[in-house]
């Protein structure tokens, strides 16, 4: 049912098209993540002045965030070729090779989800990350001898919603950890307003900033509203969009001034009313609401404990003073008090 939502931050089929011309290409493009972009502008200047391969990189933070674009980014940045490929499609150490032996001098391998490496593939690409070499296997049972094989100097890009599922060998080969940061309204509203730029649409500031509050802090879903309220506006609006068209559209979608959709809203209820506003653990939680756990954690949680309205604690999760307020209901003074005073971090809240 994830697949549905609106403001759904995984990626969806319809969105490609449009994606690949709205999707920064250059550093100066690449609006907020300012911290990044600072260092990152540094070391690629660097490495194009030594004349080497960047070092590798892990870019890591919540679906669509931007991974993938700033991998894109760097490799234009550095003037090199990008290879791509993902965790769960490397199945075999061959698949791996064939990628790694043909490799430029400087190319850019990017890796999506590379906490779903799989062992076998992971051993080797450690020889590959740190000496440019790889071992292969030649013929098979006795007569089987490996052979060493050097590579091009290269960059690995590794990108992850979980970098906390890296095993420690493979976080230490990257020499550059990048995370990225949910986005403040005004980064938003620069990117509806760029985005719409490129679609030719009309957008007046404050439908721009209308669509950039109830985004989620993520790019991916404010060029998704963006899309949806140019639809409303087309049909009611003479297809200019105003914060009133704005509103009006997104209450049509059911995203809440928060940009909260059902499955926000359905978490938070279900906290509070079935388990009194918690503690509760995330696989009941899960199970209340015939969700996936990982679809939990990686989607729907991280938004709603970064804003506060959710507190993550040792035994479990608590809908904040801040969540039952959203609901319109008044918080038991136990949890205004224990999930916003001391609920933040692993206490026993
Ligand atoms: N910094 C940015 N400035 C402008 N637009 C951005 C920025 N970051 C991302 N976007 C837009 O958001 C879309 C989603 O970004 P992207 O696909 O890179 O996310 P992701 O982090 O790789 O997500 P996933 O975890 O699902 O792979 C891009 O197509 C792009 O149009
Ligand atoms: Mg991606």
């Amino acid at each position: 049912m994830t697949e549905h939502r609106i403001i759904t931050s995984a990626a969806q089929l319809d969105d490609e098209a449009l994606e690949a011309s709205i999707r920064p290409k250059r550093l100066s493009e690449y609006l907020g993540q300012q911290a990044v972009r600072e260092q990152l502008s540094i070391y690629i200047e660097a490495a194009k002045k030594r004349g080497g391969a960047l070092d590798h990189v892990l870019i890591f933070g919540p679906p669509g965030l931007g991974k993938t674009t700033l991998s894109h980014v760097i490799a234009n940045e550095l003037g090199v070729n990008l290879r791509s490929t993902s965790g769960p499609v490397l199945e075999r150490a061959g698949d791996l090779a064939a990628l790694l032996t043909n490799l430029e001098a400087h190319d850019v391998l990017f890796v999506d989800e590379i906490h779903r490496l799989s062992p076998i593939v992971e051993e080797v690409l450690y020889p590959a990350m740190e000496d440019f070499q790889i071992d292969i296997m030649i013929g098979e049972g006795p007569a089987a001898r490996s052979i060493k094989l050097d590579l091009p100097p290269f960059t690995l890009i590794g990108a992850t919603t979980r970098a906390g599922l890296l095993t420690a060998p493979l976080r230490d080969r990257f020499g550059i950890v990048q995370r990225l940061e949910f986005y403040s309204p005004e980064e938003l509203t620069a990117i509806v307003r760029r985005s719409a730029r490129i679609m030719g649409i009309p957008c007046e500031l404050d439908g721009a900033q209308e669509i950039a509050r109830r985004s989620r802090g993520t790019p991916r879903i404010a060029n998704r509203l963006l899309r949806r309220v140019r639809d409303y506006a087309e049909v009611r609006a003479a297809g200019h969009i105003t914060r009133d068209a704005a509103q009006a559209a997104m209450t049509m979608l059911k995203v809440d001034a928060e940009g909260f959709d059902e499955l926000d809203r359905r978490l938070l209820t279900v906290i509070i009313e079935n388990f009194d506003g918690g503690p509760v653990g995330v696989e009941s939680l899960a199970a209340a609401l015939s969700e996936d756990r990982g679809t939990l954690e990686d989607v729907v949680e991280p938004y709603l404990i970064q804003q506060g309205f959710l507190v993550r604690t040792a035994r479990g999760r608590m809908a904040s003073a801040k969540g039952w307020r959203h609901l319109g209901l008044t918080p038991p003074p136990r949890q205004s008090q224990a999930a916003d005073l001391f609920g933040v971090g692993d206490g026993d809240a």
